[in-house]
């Protein structure tokens, strides 16, 4: 169901009152003088001594359908690109019907683990529990997601409050309503069994630069948090009709190394292929690799254990509103919010 237009004030006493229930700090509050917050150390380390590369307040993106507002990126854009590795294509790996762009790395350190640290403290994230074939399922990993599909858009924030949402560190990304591609009207509210979350400026400034290397669109970002071996992503392929006909995703790694490894669908003589995907790196599975091959990130416990935490982040592209209830379904769920807070996953009271 879609909420009714609200102001910025209003956007901002319904954070007010979420913020007593979640047990972790909180952003201040817009200001009218905002106090520059001091950028971390990883930030410096990029940026060095290019002031003008470094953004002097904090500033957060806001929707009603966040939980609490998500810091926009404490560097500039122009910091982001310079932090991206110079070649400009990955290499292309094909074999039969796999075919996939692979970014070793895509993004250099020590940008790259100022993103890892940035989404893991920022985001809302999710354990989702989901019944299938009578069992209730756990989901082995920390999930989030934000987009929306090609049937519908965002209204703007409204324009009345520019000037206000400017001044302030708190600006909204997108107006409340959901509204419909074709007839350009408000998007019934049955359609939607969640409202949609649209995308926060920190992932939206990485979605514009995966693009760009990969020359496709997406519309939907999907974020996995992976705190140690224990948790995983069985073998899957993300080929539901929603995606539409050899979809491409692309896949960028964060943080801790994890195993990658791909199986034919049919062909159980082709082995498996198996990629220790580092911080930075980026597969972009194309093609007809979706259709005829599964991956998976395998547990590592027991001899193959590791503690070190990754971050993935996929860029999709969505083509109707199955596909947007199905990602909110499986990575948003109706459980509680979680957040990271000096080191540990904290659990929220509320169901947001
Ligand atoms: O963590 C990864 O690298 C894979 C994630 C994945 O396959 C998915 O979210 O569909
Ligand atoms: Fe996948």
């Amino acid at each position: 169901m879609m909420a009714a237009a609200r102001s910025p004030n209003q956007i901002m006493a319904m954070y007010a009152r979420k913020k007593q229930k979640l047990s972790s700090p909180e952003p201040a509050a817009a200001e009218s003088n905002p106090a520059p917050v001091p950028l971390p150390a990883e930030a410096k380390e990029i940026l060095g001594q290019a002031a003008e590369t470094t953004r002097p307040v904090r500033t957060y993106s806001t929707h009603p359908t966040y939980p609490f507002p998500i810091a926009d990126l404490p560097i500039t854009s122009a910091a982001l690109q310079a932090g991206l590795a110079p070649t400009s294509a990955g290499k292309v790996i094909k074999k039969g019907d796999l075919d996939l762009l692979y970014f070793q790395p895509f993004i250099k350190s020590p940008t790259a683990n100022l993103l890892y640290k940035h989404l893991l403290e920022e985001l809302p994230w999710y354990k989702v529990m989901y019944l299938a074939r009578g069992m209730t399922i756990n989901t082995p990993r920390f999930t989030t997601v934000f987009g929306l599909d090609e049937t519908a858009f965002f209204e703007p924030p409204p324009n009345e409050h520019e000037d206000e949402a400017k001044a302030g560190t708190h600006i909204p990304v997108a107006g409340s309503r959901v509204m419909s591609a074709i007839s350009k009207q408000p998007v019934p509210g049955n359609v939607y069994q969640k409202p949609p979350r649209p995308i926060p400026r920190c992932l939206q400034e990485l979605k514009g630069f995966v693009e760009q290397a990969t020359n496709e669109t997406y519309n939907f970002i999907l974020v996995n948090f992976y705190a140690d071996g224990t948790h995983s992503i069985s073998p899957h392929s993300d080929d539901e009709s929603f995606l539409g006909h050899n979809p491409c995703v692309a896949s960028l790694s964060l943080g801790g190394t994890r195993d990658f490894v791909m199986k034919h669908k049919t062909k159980k003589d082709l082995g498996s292929e198996k990629f220790a995907l580092r911080s930075g790196d980026m597969v972009v599975m194309r093609g007809t690799t979706q259709a005829n091959w599964l991956h998976s990130i395998p547990k590592r416990t027991g001899k193959t254990q590791t503690t070190m935490a990754r971050i993935n982040v996929t860029f999709r592209k969505c083509i109707n509103a199955k596909g947007s209830n199905n990602y909110s379904h499986y990575n948003v769920g109706s459980g509680p919010v979680h957040r990271f807070v000096n080191g540990s996953m904290v659990q929220s009271s509320t169901t947001d």
